[in-house]
């Protein structure tokens, strides 16, 4: 049913994601770094001599749910508060409840040209039949916008990402209301397809990415742990 002008689209790329973040991971990823439960993957793939390489980030947490970590990262007032590489985020569209149109600066990674982004941000919960947790999501794709103009010498970045989000409840007490912190765990499947928009020296994004990556996804993570430590779970 249409209910913007980017339902489709946003349905087309939420249906892409749940397709290819169950596909096991095969050859051609690279296991680049492993934290604790973070474990980071990539492939290097170029598009006419720009990389593009697509990451994927497998981490687990105790005491978060996958709605909690979903809306944190979604919801652009919590942003600022654990992004550090951006100068600054606002919403210039909300095309619905759940779907919003962003725009970005983010900060400049000299000797490359500052990057800026424009991308719907879509949230997301898809309850599987079985009694278990649904599953949250969070996509953010690039989109054009008419209050985002492409200024130089700023360049525009190209991002297709998805947080995918599983509750798992240990030992779930009989009734929900007695479930503590300690007994609920989320599983998230971080995928980032980012074209850079530009030439940059492949080296040098290829380790600013290997460095970057799981810097924020634990920063993000802690931030979340932190800031729901003592509020009432969010299933
Ligand atoms: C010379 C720099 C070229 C571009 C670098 C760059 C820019 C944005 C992004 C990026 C874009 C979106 C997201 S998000 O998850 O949707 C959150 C919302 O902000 C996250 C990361 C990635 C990279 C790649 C380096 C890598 C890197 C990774 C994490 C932080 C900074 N840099």
């Amino acid at each position: 049913n249409r209910k913007h002008r980017l339902a489709y689209d946003v349905e087309r790329v939420v249906q892409e994601h749940l397709t290819y973040v169950r596909e096991e991971i095969s050859d051609g990823w690279d296991l680049i770094h492993q934290e604790g439960e973070m474990k980071v993957y990539r492939r290097e793939v170029e598009e006419n001599g720009i990389v593009v390489d697509p990451l994927k980030i497998f981490h687990s947490m105790k005491g978060v749910t996958g709605h909690e970590i979903c809306q944190y990262f979604w919801d652009y007032q919590y942003r600022m508060e654990w992004e550090t590489t951006l100068d600054s985020t606002k919403i210039i569209e909300v095309l619905d409840p759940d779907t919003v149109i962003f725009f970005q600066m983010h900060k400049r990674v000299w000797p490359a040209a500052q990057r800026d982004s424009c991308f719907w941000s879509h949230i997301r919960c898809i309850s599987n039949s079985e009694e278990d947790q649904p599953t949250w999501l969070v996509v953010n794709y690039t989109t054009p916008h008419h209050l985002a103009p492409i200024k130089s010498p700023h360049v525009r970045l190209v991002a297709n990402v998805a947080l995918i989000c599983e509750t798992i409840i240990n030992e779930p007490p009989l009734n929900i209301q007695d479930i503590k912190r300690e007994n609920i765990e989320c599983k998230l499947t971080y995928v980032a397809f980012v074209n850079p928009g530009g030439w940059v020296p492949s080296a040098a994004l290829r380790s600013v990415a290997k460095r970057e990556y799981p810097r924020f996804l634990k920063r993000f993570t802690s931030y979340v742990l932190e800031q729901t430590r003592d509020k009432p779970i969010l299933f």
